[in-house]
Formats: structure tokens, C-alpha cells, sequence
């Protein structure tokens, strides 16, 4: 199950307070950003620190609504959150009073129509989808940090949304259990045909993602450059697919993309 999302012309600008005046000002976070994302894709977005990547996803999720401009799941406005879409974050968002399997049944809970044993069987049939069937009875205190972003995965499947809106969920991760992870998401997300947006800081980790790579340019926030990324994934067990030709020109293409860019921040410094 996947959505088609479509963002026309979206504008975002918050009310901030300035530094030394206290005056409060207009910010214009994003401004004039286009960007489809088709139905079963995996998109990865990329871009300056401040850019405006988690104030889009916040849009997609509908935990906020967009200054100007619109924004469509299948040809439909997106007015609020929605079962359609799943979010998962940096921070491990798990009830540390429920195991990893109840985490899983609450949610569905919250969603209902499903009985108390077909919620169990869910939660474990999810949970053997990210290798933790024999987890199922840990606390989150008795999981690492891989597994318990595992169960946030888990759980933001379990419910069949039809996209899974991502917010750097490795970046607390180190570096080889990161690895780990990408490859098992990949996997993951072949088996299930979910629309996936995954926002990161790491140009490696969105070419290895992405199919395509959205790169964006900041104050405004928009789109800069949407990069098609060909890769062989197919073959990724046998080879290691970070070491290919393809690979190093994708990433060296998106690098200096992002090396154009000033930090936001500096940018607004400037602008004091
Ligand atoms: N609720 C808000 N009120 C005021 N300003 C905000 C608000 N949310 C975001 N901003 C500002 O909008 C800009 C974009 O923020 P956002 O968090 O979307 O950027 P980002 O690209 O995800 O950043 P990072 O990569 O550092 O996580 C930033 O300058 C931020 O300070």
C-alpha cells in the first residue's frame, strides 16, 4: 500500500522574536517548494542544517498546515494527521512501561478494530519483520539503541500506513548498526511498497536509500535539485555497493550540491 504526495508551491513563515529588539518578525522557512513523490518511491532529502526538512515533513504529516500553497496524499488535501502516514523520529519514542510486543498492540489499539489476540499477532508478525520476534517481551530500558528504533519501525508499519515519513532515524546510531539498518529498511521496504520520505544529514545514507535524492537549498527552504540515483540494490548482499563507481559519482554530485550552501544559520547571522 502507497500514496502519491504532491506539494505545489509551499510557503511556511513563523512568527520569531528578534535577538536584541525582542520585536517579533516574520521567518520565511520555505518559500515556493514543488515536489512529487510518487506512489511506492523512496525518497531521501538532504540539505543545509536549518534548510527546512522537518518543517516538510511536518507539512506531509499534517502536524502542521503550510503559510501558502498546497499539499495532496492521492489527489486529496492533507488537512491533518492521518493512519495514511506513519512518523518516525531521531528520539526512540517507545512507552518505557511496555514491552517491545505491547508498544506494537498499543498503537494498534489506538487505531482499533482488530481483537485483542489479532493485535498480538500482528505485533509479532512486525516485530519478525525487523528481526525482533525474540524480543518481543524486552522493555525499551533492555534493548540497544538499534533495537529499540527497530520497534519504533515495527510499530509504525504494524498499522499499514501508506507512507512512512522519516526524521534522521539513524542519527543516534553508530555507524555500523546504521549500516545495518539501511540495509534491513531497504529490505523492508521492498516487502511492504510503502511511499518512504527519510530525511538525513548523511549524504552516504541518502544514496544508499534514496531512488532519488531531493536536495534542498535554504532561506528559503526549496527544492534545489532532484537527483535519479542507479544503483543495483538487487545486489547488495554479495557487493559492497558504497565502494562502486556509481556510488561515489552519486555521492560526489550531491556533496557538491550541499558544499555551494552556507549553513542557514550563518546565513541568518548575516542577515542581523
Ligand atoms: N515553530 C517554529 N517557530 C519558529 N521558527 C521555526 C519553527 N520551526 C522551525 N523554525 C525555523 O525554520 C527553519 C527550518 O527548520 P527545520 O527544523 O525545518 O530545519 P531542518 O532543515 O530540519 O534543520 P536540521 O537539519 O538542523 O534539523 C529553521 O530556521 C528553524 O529555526
Amino acid at each position: 500500500m502507497s500514496s502519491r504526495i504532491e506539494l505545489r508551491n509551499v510557503g511556511q513563515t513563523f512568527w520569531v522574536r528578534g535577538d536584541e529588539d525582542k520585536k517579533l518578525r516574520e521567518f520565511v522557512a520555505l518559500d515556493g517548494l514543488d515536489l512529487d513523490i510518487a506512489a511506492g518511491e523512496f525518497l531521501t532529502l538532504v540539505g543545509p542544517s536549518g534548510c527546512g526538512k522537518s518543517t516538510v515533513l511536518d507539512l506531509i504529516s499534517g502536524l502542521a498546515a503550510p503559510t501558502s500553497g498546497s499539499l495532496t496524499i492521492d489527489g486529496a488535501p492533507i488537512t491533518g494527521p492521518g493512519l495514511d502516514r506513519s512518523v518516525v523520529f531521531q528520539q526512540y519514542t517507545l512507552l518505557p512501561w511496555r514491552t517491545a510486543a505491547s508498544n506494537i498492540e498499543f498503537a494498534l489499539e489506538a487505531k482499533g478494530g482488530l481483537s485483542r489476540s489479532e493485535r498480538a499477532a500482528v505485533a509479532r508478525e512486525y516485530l519478525d519483520l525487523v528481526g525482533l520476534g525474540e524480543f518481543a517481551n524486552r522493555y525499551p530500558h533492555e534493548l540497544s539503541g538499534g533495537m529499540k528504533q527497530r520497534v519504533a519501525i515495527a510499530r509504525s508499519l504494524s498499522y499499514q500506513p501508506q507512507v512512512l515519513l522519516m526524521d534522521e532515524p539513524f542519527g543516534a546510531l553508530d555507524a555500523q548498526t546504521r549500516e545495518r539498518l539501511q540495509e534491513e529498511l531497504i529490505r523492508i521496504w521492498e516487502h511492504t511498497g510503502t511511499t518512504v520520505v527519510f530525511i538525513t544529514h548523511d549524504i552516504e545514507e541518502a544514496v544508499f536509500l534514496g531512488q532519488r535524492v531531493a536536495v534542498m537549498s535554504g532561506r528559503p527552504g526549496r527544492i534545489k535539485e532532484i537527483v535519479t540515483v542507479s544503483l543495483d540494490r538487487s545486489a547488495a548482499a554479495e557487493t559492497d555497493l558504497r565502494a562502486t563507481p556509481e556510488f561515489a559519482h552519486h555521492r560526489h554530485h550531491i556533496w557538491s550540491l550541499l558544499r555551494q550552501q552556507q549553513p542557514v544559520a550563518r546565513q541568518e547571522l548575516a542577515h542581523v
